[in-house]
């Protein structure tokens, strides 16, 4: 593999394949393709290798380099469910259900299942559902961190739910709402350092020794400006190449792929490449001077985003200093979770409220907000959710984190459906694109955060939980009280939600009527060989947490463009 930010010592231009982004997914497809083909990935951030800020999971790194996301973010590990998988099918996706997509996640896994001493403090395992063989390392921290917490927020959990909520090996077997269990994360075990690593897409698929593809060029510090395109006969297009620069600036490059352009470079900035190449809505397109190539108006919209209930800090009861409830210096995100369901969190009145509220999402709110292209996309991507939701799909997650004076209590929103959109506002490829998510604007969104919340003051008075934080932690926390109003803790949730940092959705994979860009084939619509491979294709928010699902989407990705390529040779 050759990895270089100066083109100039490249041998060639021309490659089978390009992939747009060395992120989390792009350098996953690249490395399959480049078993048999010449692929070229094109990457705007910085080869970080050895950088002890970036590999060292205990240190937040806020920078773009190769790895993308998985190199700076939280590393929590969780997987889509089946009822989750069973929406994304229903949405008009064959092929996409839990079942066809369970091998794609275990190919790219090696998970490295508890030490005894690990077994001991609370974490297990479904040995089936994982992956043995695939590069990237997924393994509970070690040790355990704060397992004196974790039992405590487990046996908790149980009780605030009234028992409904049971203790599950772990999350990622499919059926996942209405358990609680200890998360692991992506990282693997240093055996020479003896320490805990990030195991990011570049150090996965990329700089291992047993990676090494002969086929493989990575060019750093490049930003792709544009796809460049021809137009068949029929009116089909066909992506010819790429349009690069530097990213500090200098002379435009062209790079030409002889089968496919891949585009990875995640759900804010595919889109605005996209754009750029005159792929989106037309009007939109001309009102910045661009010449429309394919009318697409999904493109940038039904972009999403769950929130975090966060800044919630419980004061540690001085009894609790020990590090069995801090977890020391060693903190991870993250290390216990809960996934109630819908009647889990609201009980038998649930079904009805939900039910009336998403399936009544007002179509008002698709021609106020214009996220999603017609009102038929809402209603629909509505319709499936609240089936998830009657199956068992997370309502929402509950996770604890410690520091060394407080605990901190999170709670996600999963499935939101709040919809908004992603737009350049120049054709200048280094001004970054705008995002506008309209968090929590549809109502449902609303109730699924207040249910949230009051689930946050009931931990914090109940034992043993409670017993490790002082008796006035949760009014110093801010969160409303027990008896506080739905209005007032509606209240609370909109001064206080954070962006859950899992955008999805902006070029969807779901039929074109409903505003998708790309098929089941993850092929653009109306395009021979342009696909997407990102977060961006997702429609709907079914990773609770996104990276370990989108390694399926990567390797699937790769295996179908792969198929494309075994019949065209
Ligand atoms: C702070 C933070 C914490 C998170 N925590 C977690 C977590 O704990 N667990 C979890 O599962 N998920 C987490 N996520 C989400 C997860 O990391 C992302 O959803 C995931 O990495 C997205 O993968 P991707 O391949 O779609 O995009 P990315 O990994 O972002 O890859 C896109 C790549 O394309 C490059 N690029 C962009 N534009 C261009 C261009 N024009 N030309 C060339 N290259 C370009 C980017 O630099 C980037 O490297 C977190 C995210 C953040 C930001």
């Amino acid at each position: 593999t050759v990895i270089t930010n100066d083109t100039s010592a490249l041998a060639t231009s021309s490659y089978e394949y390009i992939v747009v982004g060395g992120g989390t997914t792009g350098l996953a497809v690249a490395n399959r393709l480049a078993v048999n083909h010449s692929v070229l990935v094109i990457e705007r951030g910085m080869d970080l290798v050895d950088s002890e800020v970036v590999n060292d999971p205990y240190e937040p790194f806020g920078g773009s380099c190769l790895g993308g996301g998985s190199s700076i973010n939280a590393m929590m590990g969780a997987r889509p469910t089946f009822a989750g998988m069973s929406a994304l099918e229903a949405l008009g996706n064959p092929g996409w259900g839990w079942n066809d997509f369970l091998p794609y996640m275990q190919k790219s896994e090696n998970f490295t299942p508890p030490t005894a001493e690990q077994f001991a403090d609370g974490a297990n395992y479904i040995s089936v559902v994982h992956g043995f063989d695939g590069p990237v390392g997924v393994s509970f921290a070690r040790p355990l961190v704060a397992p004196a917490l974790q039992s405590a927020a487990k046996s908790t959990i149980q009780t605030v739910f009234d028992g409904k909520i049971t203790l599950a090996p772990e999350m990622g077997y499919g059926f996942s709402g209405g358990h609680v269990s200890s998360f692991y994360h992506h990282i693997h075990f240093n055996e020479t350092l003896q320490t805990d690593r990030r195991s990011s897409s570049a150090w996965s698929y990329l700089y291992p020794q047993t990676q090494q593809r002969e086929g493989l060029t990575v060019i750093t510090g490049h930003l792709v400006n544009s796809v460049l395109t021809s137009t068949g006969d029929g009116g089909n297009i066909t992506a010819t190449g790429v349009l690069v620069q530097p990213a500090a600036g200098g002379q435009t490059l062209t790079f030409n792929a002889s089968r496919e352009v891949v585009i990875t470079a995640g759900t804010l900035y595919s889109p605005a490449i996209l754009q750029r190449s005159g792929i989106g809505n037309a009007t939109f397109l001309q009102s910045l001077g661009i010449t429309p190539v394919l009318d697409l108006p999904g493109v940038g919209a039904n972009f999403q985003d769950q929130i975090l209930l966060t800044n919630v800090s419980f004061p540690l009861a001085p009894s609790a200093n020990t590090t069995n409830v801090t977890g020391g210096g060693d903190v991870l995100l993250g290390i216990t979770v809960a996934h109630p369901t819908m009647i889990d969190a609201l009980g038998q009145n649930g079904t009805l409220m939900m039910d009336t509220v998403l399936r009544n999402t007002s179509t008002t709110y698709t021609v106020s907000v214009g996220g999603v292209v017609n009102s038929e996309s809402l209603t629909t991507q509505a319709a499936v959710i609240a089936d998830a939701y009657a199956i068992d799909n997370p309502f929402f997650e509950l996770f604890f984190t410690p520091s060394s004076t407080v605990l901190e209590a999170w709670a996600q929103s999963i499935l939101p459906l709040s919809r908004g959109t992603i737009r350049i506002n120049t054709t200048d490829p280094s001004i970054d694109p705008v995002p506008d998510a309209q968090y929590l604007t549809v109502d449902a969104d609303i109730s699924v955060a207040v249910a949230a919340a009051r689930r946050i003051s009931s931990i914090a008075v109940t034992p043993p939980f409670s017993d490790l934080i002082t008796e006035t932690a949760l009014a110093e926390s801010g969160v409303p009280s027990l008896n506080a109003t739905d209005e007032q803790v509606k209240e609370w949730v909109l001064s206080t939600y954070t962006p859950g940092i899992h955008f999805v959705g902006s070029n969807s994979m779901m039929p074109k009527e409903l505003g998708g860009v790309v098929s089941p084939q993850l092929l653009v619509y109306g395009t021979t060989n342009l696909r997407i491979a990102d977060a961006s294709i997702v429609p709907m928010s079914i990773f609770p947490h996104t990276t370990l699902g989108l390694y399926g989407v990567a390797e699937k990705a790769a295996d179908m463009i792969l198929q494309a390529a075994s019949v065209t040779t």
